[in-house]
């Protein structure tokens, strides 16, 4: 483990002396293959080592949706959690307070979101200090990460935590690359871009390609705007996670108000103040936004749907999820579904399994 942590120095090293050239821009981008590469080994538990290395809390999932507190030390994550929820997390004024996972549950409108605390992290998490790697490998699982920080500290803090999430392959309020990379078994490589790229071009993909040792493959860059590190994120996909991030400035009582108010109108950001009990129920509505939940209604033939039993799912959710929610098998025997409310073309609409239902719809599923 000491000897990847090292290679990845090295390499952060050599990118930082490395002057950003036309002349060096292929070399920078062999070098972020390189560090991907690594970084991605960092976090594979070590053969035999149990729960070492990437692992976890051994928290089990539960609810329609999680969400993972993140922070630096003493920003009042447990705090809030115990604000929120009927869980009570030990609360102090020293750093490192709470030690592991604890997990709460909120209760919204009908849905049940599991809240994680975890404990704070400090810079360098990423490569192992404190438990760092654990809370982020909480937080890759998470559904929507809460960063709470401290209204009252450097305004630096929140890049080194986005740095640290980065650095283990969570992207935060991004969407997936519009890059298409397909492994073949024979053939070559075979690249081709959609439109005249802006900060990429062949001989760069086809460097980091055969680094990868992914000879033969077929690569369509759809986005003009594509750049190295996010081929490089197309490649390592199966690292990669990408995940809402909501802002929250904790400790808003100790600040002046024309602070507050700069803080407040930076995009995905909400402040509260949990000491004087101030933007609490804001910052929750937020969230709630954020998990893009729906609720739906299913309804038995003949019989009128029960409104106080919804099924909360994903926004962007078809009938097929409706079915799985339901049960694992009723895919199977599904012959069409009936839908009432926002999603259909006219009331009761019939649909296939494709069919996106929306926020309120009313869906009967009906089987062979
Ligand atoms: N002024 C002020 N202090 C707060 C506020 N919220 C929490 N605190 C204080 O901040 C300190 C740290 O709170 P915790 O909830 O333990 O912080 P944490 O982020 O869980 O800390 P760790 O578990 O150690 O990472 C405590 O002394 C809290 O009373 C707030 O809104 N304003
Ligand atoms: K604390
Ligand atoms: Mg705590």
């Amino acid at each position: 483990m000491v000897n990847i942590t090292e290679k990845i120095k090295e390499i952060e090293e050599e990118m930082r002396r490395t002057q950003k050239n036309k002349a060096t821009e292929y070399h920078l981008g062999l070098l972020k293959g390189k560090l991907a590469r690594l970084r991605a080994q960092l976090l594979e538990p070590a053969a035999g080592a149990g729960s070492g290395g990437g692992a976890g809390f051994d928290v089990s999932k539960s609810g329609d949706a999680r969400i993972a507190l993140v922070g630096f030390p003493s920003v009042g994550k447990s705090t809030f959690l115990s604000k929120i929820t009927k869980t009570k997390s030990e609360v102090a004024a020293y750093s490192f307070t709470t030690l592991t996972a604890i997990p709460g549950v909120l209760e919204y409108e009908g849905a049940e979101i599991q809240v994680l605390d975890l404990p704070g992290i400090i810079e360098g998490a990423a490569e192992g200090k404190g438990r760092g790697r654990q809370v982020i490998s909480a937080a890759k699982t998470s559904d929507l990460i809460l960063m709470v920080l401290d209204a009252t500290k450097r305004a630096e803090q929140r890049a080194l935590l986005e740095a640290e999430l980065e650095a283990v392959g969570i992207r935060l309020n991004k969407e997936p690359p519009n890059i298409y990379l397909k492994q073949k078994k024979a053939g070559g490589m075979k690249i081709t871009f959609q439109n005249p790229p802006k900060n990429l071009d062949e001989k760069m993909l086809y460097n980091i390609l055969r680094d990868y040792k992914m000879l033969n493959c077929e690569v369509l860059v759809r986005d003009e705007n594509a750049t190295v590190d996010e081929f490089i994120d197309v490649i390592m996909k199966d690292h990669r996670k990408y995940i809402k991030c909501l802002y929250a400035y904790n400790k808003i009582d100790s600040i002046s108000l024309e602070f507050l108010d700069k803080l407040a109108r930076e995009p995905n950001t909400v402040v509260m103040s949990c000491e004087l009990d101030l933007g609490i129920q804001d910052v929750v509505d937020r969230a709630w936004e954020e998990l893009r939940l729906i609720r739906v209604y299913t309804k038995r033939k003949g019989v009128e749907p029960d409104f106080n039993e919804a099924l909360i799912i994903r926004g962007g959710s078809t009938i097929e999820d409706v079915c799985d929610n339901i049960h694992r098998t009723i895919k199977e025997s599904f012959k069409y579904a009936m839908v009432w409310g926002a999603s259909a073309k006219h009331s009761p609409q019939r649909v296939g399994l494709s069919h996106l239902v929306t926020e309120g719809d009313v869906v009967s599923i009906v089987t062979k």
